[in-house]
């Protein structure tokens, strides 16, 4: 529906006791079932919560980090501002995992009509090196550390806070203006793929200024939409508008909230684990054997902290056949012998930016880009490889203005896939209620949850035409690694590669 035929009728709440209920005296029951329901719940998730006891506490002392009051209830309110569909609904599912937009109205046009709320806890692990978000206050506030060498590791609550949903439709400005009342902060949503400022931005911007709210974050979002140089403009355009606002000098962060990029907390904890990006032979034709350095891969690692003379593996890695014609991978082993950014020559690396990494793995691999769309990581933690996925359709534009419709995924059509840096054709070969099953062209090294950006060749062009999710897939056989001579040139490559 286009957005600007919302009617204030349509506001009306579409939960109201229906006169069949009525009627047939079906209310009272279920009133009772709903408050069992949620005294069955409350119970539940109280007991791993801290003990409220009045006789006990003293009340005047207590401040909204003591851990009676953490544990139970948020207290710090973000809102989230911004322009009728720039991701206000969005990115709080992304941080907090909760859908806010709960009326059948709200879900049926995509628009957010009433004030949405989420809560969420923040907790870290192992001092301040990992945070994670977990959805509602009933979550425990000290659960086990989901991470493999830390399992005896406990979290520790930090903050509970809710987020409060604004709606960005026009008609909907007193709505937005009861929300901002009770925020302490706010995230300010621009999307990077529309003109900045669009009225509501504008219009939401200037509550906040009169309601004097000092703490605003503001999220370029989209980011996945444009390319880098439109992203730039708009940040120029987005400085233009805060100046002299309540959002002057508030950072700005590019996101895309859909697609939960730029979201995650960075963490050092895990594993490290890096998308390969590039790859490169760096050696000059007809050096000596003696001067030959190792690939050398470039990307960014996503998670984890990665060290000089560590030991890794690249997933996929070398793809062959067996002797019965099944596909089968190889991953390459290999150590990391320097890491760089830029000229800066470093002994770990941590998440976030580009990073070099060489290595004494034969530079014939690497060679061309040979590499990327693999996985670099720490041996055995790499996720297995899947060749199957399930995902659902979006929109595509082919020119400047018009916007096509895109037509249905057709059961036996090639597409293209892109799953994180490895792109890969992929044929339709079962359609069920917008699930997609794939047979993708080459194997990628992902899980089930990662995020695929799927493309149609239109007018001999691969066309941006939806995104989806991997629910499941087929693995691979990953061969282990060659016990002696691990990083031996002979070693790599253990099968004929047809
Ligand atoms: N491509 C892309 N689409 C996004 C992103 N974030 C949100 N969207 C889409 O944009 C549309 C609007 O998102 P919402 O989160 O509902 O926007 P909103 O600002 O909450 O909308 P209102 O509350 O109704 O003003 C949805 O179809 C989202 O899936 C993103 O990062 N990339």
């Amino acid at each position: 529906m286009p957005q600007n035929e919302l009617m204030e009728g349509d506001l009306q709440q579409k939960n109201e006791v229906s006169q069949k209920d009525l009627m047939e005296g079906n209310l009272h029951r279920k009133i009772k079932m709903f408050q069992k329901g949620m005294t069955r719940t409350a119970k539940m998730s109280q007991k791993r919560l801290m003990k409220q006891d009045l006789g006990e506490l003293d009340v005047a002392k207590l401040h909204p980090l003591s851990p009676e009051v953490v544990s139970c209830q948020p207290t710090t309110n973000i809102g989230t501002i911004g322009h009728v569909a720039h991701g206000k609904t969005t990115v709080v599912r992304a941080i907090s995992g909760v859908q806010t937009n709960r009326f059948k109205c709200e879900l049926e046009r995509n628009i957010t009509m009433k004030l949405g709320y989420a809560n969420a806890k923040m907790k870290t692990a192992l001092g301040l090196c990992a945070t994670s978000m977990s959805c509602g206050s009933g979550e425990e506030d000290n659960p086990l550390f989901d991470e493999p060498g830390y399992e005896n590791c406990r979290m520790k609550l930090l903050r509970h806070v809710s987020f409060v949903d604004c709606p960005g439709h026009e008609i909907l400005m007193a709505t937005m203006l009861n929300g901002a009342t009770i925020m302490d902060g706010a995230f300010l949503l621009v999307a990077a793929n529309e003109s900045c400022p669009q009225p509501q931005t504008l219009e939401h911007l200037s509550a906040v200024d009169i309601l004097n709210l000092q703490n605003i974050v503001i999220l370029q979002n989209k980011v996945d939409l444009v390319s880098e140089h439109q992203a730039k403009n708009q940040y120029q355009a987005i400085q233009e508008m805060v100046k002299g606002t309540a959002a002057e000098g508030a950072p700005v962060i590019p996101i895309a909230a859909r697609l939960k990029y730029n979201i995650d907390v960075r963490d050092f904890v895990s594993p490290p684990h890096m998308i390969v990006i590039r790859s490169f032979d760096v050696n000059k034709p007809g050096c000596g054997v003696d001067e030959t350095k190792g690939g050398v891969v470039g990307g960014s690692i996503t998670r984890g902290v990665m060290k000089v003379n560590q030991v890794v593996e690249l997933r996929p890695g070398l793809l062959g056949k067996d002797d019965s014609g099944n596909r089968i991978c190889q991953p390459i082993y290999t150590r990391v012998i320097s890491l760089f950014a830029e000229q800066n020559e470093l002994q770990f690396a941590v998440p976030g930016g580009l990073i070099g990494v060489g290595t004494t793995m034969d530079p014939a691999l690497s060679r061309c880009d040979r590499l990327v769309g693999q996985i670099l990581g720490e041996v055995g933690t790499l996720p297995d490889v899947s060749v199957f996925l399930m995902r659902q359709l979006l929109g595509v534009r082919t020119q400047e203005t018009q916007m096509v419709k895109v037509s249905k995924l057709r059961k036996g059509e090639t597409i293209q896939v892109n799953v994180l840096s490895m792109v890969s054709k992929a044929k339709v070969v079962a359609l069920n209620n917008g699930r997609a099953r794939m047979q993708l062209a080459q194997p990628v090294c992902t899980r089930s949850g990662e995020k695929v950006a799927l493309s149609r060749c239109i007018e001999k062009h691969w066309r941006l035409i939806g995104w989806g999710e991997i629910l499941g897939g087929n693995t691979l056989d990953v061969r282990p690694p060659v016990p002696s001579g691990l990083y031996s040139r002979e070693n790599q490559a253990p099968f004929s590669q047809k």
